[in-house]
């Protein structure tokens, strides 16, 4: 691809949801395409909004986050696979960072959709899923992040892999409130890394997703998702304190997987009780549940 001259940019813009995991198992595979994992989580209507650009001023790829310059491995991967040409990525992020919202899976899906639209690469959205998991698995950023955000609402992962080969069922939901306060953030990666918390994690996650089958209803997600967190030793300090204190005020919550965060979706009625528990804490961030998917905008 030749840029004549400055006037000759392609740009275009995409939005990728959040995607707070409840629980989850990991499924290792040496294929990318069917490494990732099973477990459940909800999608919010905040997320990642990712312009990419080209033309003839831009000579060598750089990514942006929030207007700082960012390694945006995960980023990368996802444009070395789909073309050589030099972009700039700028991502604005709604969400938090490192903290259980699914944003490197946000800005995956994000730079795919924009810089196929951008350089009419003509992907088809399957492939660009797909090309988005493959970039989360190699950075060791996320398992099944991507498809939760491609499918929106409560998705159940009930087979892993890629998008394009992954079972999942909707937990039937309307746009429900879900309302998280972050204490801290959380690597991925480190957590993914230790194999003996991979053990616990993957114990606890298969129990709750036994017992979320039996029950696919948004209440049995949050009870499922609490006694997971609990169960595989993640939930600790100010979380597990964040989660007590919702329980004396009547409304289950859970921990944001994988961050120092907890979330919940209460119902209408407690949706005030809750936001005074979350408060004591720190700020409490309110979304509406996303039933739909990423969109170029
Ligand atoms: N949209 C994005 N664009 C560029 N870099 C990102 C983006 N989102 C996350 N990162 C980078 O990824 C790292 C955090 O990754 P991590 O996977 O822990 O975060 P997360 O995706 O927000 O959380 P989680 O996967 O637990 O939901 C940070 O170094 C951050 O700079
Ligand atoms: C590993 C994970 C919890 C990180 O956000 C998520 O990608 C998932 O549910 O597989």
């Amino acid at each position: 691809m030749r840029f004549e001259s400055v006037d000759d940019t392609l740009t275009a813009r995409a939005f990728a949801p959040a995607h707070i995991t409840g629980f989850f198992q990991i499924h290792d595979h040496k294929d990318p395409m069917k490494k990732g994992s099973t477990g459940c989580g909800v999608v919010l209507d905040g997320g990642v909004y990712t312009t990419v650009t080209a033309g003839k001023e831009i000579d060598k790829t750089e990514i942006f986050l929030n207007d700082e310059k960012v390694a945006g491995d995960t980023n990368r991967t996802v444009i070395e696979f789909m073309t050589e040409v030099p972009v700039k990525v700028e991502s604005i992020s709604d969400i938090p960072i490192g903290c259980g919202f699914g944003a490197s899976g946000a800005g995956a899906l994000g730079t795919a959709y924009a810089l196929n639209h951008a350089l009419s690469l003509e992907y088809t959205p399957i492939q660009l899923n797909d090309i988005a998991h493959i970039a989360e698995i190699k950075n060791g950023s996320g398992l099944g992040d991507v498809i939760g955000q491609v499918h929106g609402g409560i998705p159940i992962r009930k087979t892993p892999g890629a998008p394009s080969i992954a079972q999942i069922e909707h937990i039937p939901t309307v746009e429900n409130e879900v309302c998280c306060v972050v204490l801290g953030e959380l690597s991925t990666s480190s957590v993914l890394g230790n194999s003996e918390m991979a053990k616990n994690i993957n114990m606890a996650g298969e129990k709750a997703m036994k017992k979320l089958i039996e029950k696919p209803t948004i209440d049995n997600f949050m009870h499922c998702s609490r006694e997971f967190a609990i169960n595989c030793g993640l939930a600790r300090g100010k979380v597990r304190e964040v989660i007590e204190a919702a329980d004396e005020a009547g409304v289950v919550a859970s921990q944001a997987m994988l961050g120092n965060a907890v979330f919940s979706i209460p119902s209408t009625t407690c949706v005030s009780e809750l936001v005074d528990v979350f408060s004591e804490f720190g700020e409490v961030l309110r979304f509406r549940i996303r039933t739909g998917s990423v969109k170029i905008i």
